[in-house]
């Protein structure tokens, strides 16, 4: 008997042969990432769970692909407000849902376009992305890349501004549900504040804690608890760990690194600072509120973003 070891007959992946891909992470939250400048190419849900499935595909926390703006359908409306913002970055999770946005996935997706030659990008210039979220501009710096992640925004308004949580948040490890603030950053997020690292660590993240009341499109749920000391030289430190709607437990997340900064910044009250390093199980990343040039207070989220290998899938 003649075993077909590169037969993808009866997968999801069957229609996907040939295609060549590149795996890449920011900060240990990796993704498959395909180039697809003129759109052709059709990844289902399905498609991209066989992807990134650990075992049975490449493995990854999410699915990138890179296309030109103008063959997507949310293209008409990036390009109407910026039409240099050629690229979109086409975002699924693990579970093959679509997400509006990922911080690291957006690093990780400049990174890639100039590793397929297809922008030329020096430290210190910037290029614009449309993403489901908007357009992010990402600038190339020496050590990796800073984008400016556009206002955040409470899930939640009137709760966050009178009380410390707008919702109660348990979870395996945790012994009573805690008060937590949901928080925009394009896609939704909760923050948790935790009083010790050993509270951190013994928390178990296989299944998702439960949000009540939950952000009406589900929610990535971030625990989070302060350095000692929590600000040195004007700098505020934070430890984290994530959950992911559509993934899992991920070894960072950019967007919710942001989202955590505005949460502590709220909770520290008057005189707290305005840059942070939020530390993940894969690095760290830097998050600093910064003027926008809409006049609206922004959040730069930055850190670092690797390709380490390319393939043809089949
Ligand atoms: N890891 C990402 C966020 C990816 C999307 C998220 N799971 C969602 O569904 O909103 C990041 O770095 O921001």
């Amino acid at each position: 008997m003649t075993v077909p070891v590169t037969d993808l007959a009866d997968s999801p992946l069957a229609h996907l042969a040939g295609l060549a891909f590149a795996k890449g992470h920011g900060t240990g939250n990796d993704f498959v990432l395909v180039a697809d400048p003129d759109g052709r190419v059709d990844v289902s849900a399905a498609q991209a769970a066989a992807l990134c499935d650990r075992h049975l595909g490449i493995g990854a926390d999410g699915l990138i692909r890179a296309v030109r703006s103008r063959h997507v359908p949310e293209g008409e409306a990036i390009l109407a407000e910026d039409g240099t913002a050629e690229w979109f970055m086409d975002y699924r999770n693990a579970d093959g849902s679509v997400s509006e946005m990922c911080g690291n996935g957006v690093r990780v997706f400049v990174a890639f376009l100039l590793d397929q030659g297809l922008v030329g990008l020096e430290p210190g210039q910037v290029l614009p992305i449309g993403t489901r979220a908007g357009i992010k501009r990402v600038e190339r710096r020496e050590d990796g890349f800073a984008v400016d992640m556009g206002p955040w925004e409470f899930i939640f308004p009137a709760q966050a501004e009178a009380d410390a949580g707008d919702s109660l948040v348990t979870a395996d490890g945790l012994d009573v549900a805690r008060p937590a603030l949901s928080v925009s950053m394009g896609n939704p997020h909760t923050v948790v504040a935790l009083a010790e690292d050993a509270e951190l660590s013994e928390l178990r993240l296989f299944t998702a804690p439960s949000v009540d009341p939950i952000p009406p499109h589900g929610t990535n749920v971030e625990f989070v608890v302060p350095a000692e000391p929590l600000v040195r030289d004007g700098v505020g430190t934070v430890s984290m760990r994530v959950h992911e709607r559509g993934v899992g437990e991920t070894q960072s997340c950019g967007t919710g690194a942001c989202a955590v900064a505005v949460a502590i910044r709220h909770w520290a009250g008057a005189g707290a600072p305005d840059r942070w390093n939020v530390r993940v199980p894969g690095g760290a990343v830097g998050v600093a509120f910064v003027p926008g040039a809409d006049g609206a207070e922004h959040v730069e989220l930055s850190g670092p973003a690797v390709i380490v290998a390319h393939g043809t899938l089949g």
